[in-house]
């Protein structure tokens, strides 16, 4: 009895496991969006919409390293996210879905700070909450995205991480934080909450007695408090005080490379089963993982650390 229950709730998880792993999968198609009409959205009367807000620029750079480096650049209004921007950053997300040599990412802001949010001018312009709405599932399609791209990525905070900002930085499996940076959710100061899916992360990641602390007293997180919390996973050595330790751009790829050190099929394998775990029933958690296990199994990766009689001391 107990069997047949666990079997039909396998095989019902076997296919939304099935329904995950498409997903996971790279391809050169565009990714399906999070919303629909049946939410009342349409990604590409969104996208003209946004564009009707035009400044600054979201840029990629691929490297031969399998690191890519976003940048968040609109240095006149503190990299905040112009209509325009919101597009380039679903576009670049979508580049990143079918790069199939890449292993990691660094999001980091242009000309030393990270990013102001919105735009206030287009929050300004955007003000029905219909319009509003859409904005928001606009940018929470493309920051799930981010988040579920099978790349290992750490958020670069130098200056602030303000509003949207702060929510950029949770949608990045890390947060590295400069000295005198700062992370904070102003929402409550300008009457909102998060709306990018920065609250739902947020919790995720420090839990939802910290998550109602930062954003109900739209705390300024600096670096101490940051790691104090668990919302940075690192510091970065102050500009002078260690040289050799590089720009911080050098500084956060070098921190990234203990997680991107290796073959891209089990970097990307690691950041899959994960990625289930978080997001999935145990069961369907479970099945996923077998199944990217599988794609590794027998695989040149494991056949070559066998050959070699690699030992772990
Ligand atoms: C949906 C809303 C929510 C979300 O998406 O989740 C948001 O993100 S709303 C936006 C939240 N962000 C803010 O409210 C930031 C407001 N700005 C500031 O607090 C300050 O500008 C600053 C970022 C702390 C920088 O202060 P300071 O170093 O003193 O520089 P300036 O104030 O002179 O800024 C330089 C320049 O940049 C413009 N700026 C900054 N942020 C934004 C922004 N978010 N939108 C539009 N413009 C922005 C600022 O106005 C200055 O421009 P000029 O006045 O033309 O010089």
């Amino acid at each position: 009895m107990v069997l047949c229950a666990l079997n039909r709730q396998l095989l019902r998880s076997s296919s939304s496991c099935c329904v995950f792993m498409a997903r996971l999968q790279t391809s050169s198609r565009r990714r399906r969006c999070l919303y629909s009409s049946t939410h009342g959205f349409n990604q590409e009367e969104t996208r003209q919409k946004l564009r009707a807000f035009p400044g600054g620029s979201v840029d990629l750079l691929k490297q031969d390293s399998g690191v890519a480096v976003l940048t968040i650049n609109n240095p006149a209004r503190m990299n905040a996210f112009s209509g325009s921007m919101m597009v380039d950053l679903e576009e670049k997300v979508s580049q990143l879905e079918s790069w199939t040599e890449g292993k990691g990412l660094v999001v980091r802001g242009a000309a030393e700070t990270f990013c102001s949010g919105s735009d206030l001018n287009a929050v300004r312009a955007i003000s029905s909450p219909q319009d509003g709405m859409k904005m928001c599932m606009f940018m929470q399609d493309a920051l799930t995205r981010l988040l579920r791209l099978p790349l290992v990525s750490v958020a670069l905070v130098e200056g602030r991480a303000l509003g949207g900002g702060a929510e950029l930085t949770t949608a990045c499996n890390f947060r590295l934080m400069a000295p005198g940076s700062v992370i904070q959710f102003v929402h409550k100061h300008i009457g909102l909450v998060p709306g990018w899916g920065g609250a739902a992360r947020l919790v995720r990641i420090v839990g939802s007695q910290n998550a109602l602390k930062l954003l109900g007293g739209a705390v300024k997180v600096d670096p101490e408090r940051g790691l104090y919390v668990g919302l940075a996973d690192g510091v970065l050595e102050a500009d002078g005080d260690a040289p050799s330790a590089g720009t911080p751009l050098q500084q956060a790829e070098d921190w990234l490379r203990r997680y991107t050190e290796g073959p891209v099929p089990v970097i990307q394998a690691v950041k899959k089963v994960v990625l289930a775990g978080r997001e999935l029933p145990l069961l369907e958690a479970l099945q996923t993982e077998k199944e990217v296990f599988g794609t590794v199994w027998g695989a040149p990766a494991n056949l070559r650390a066998l050959a070699s009689k690699s030992k772990h001391k």
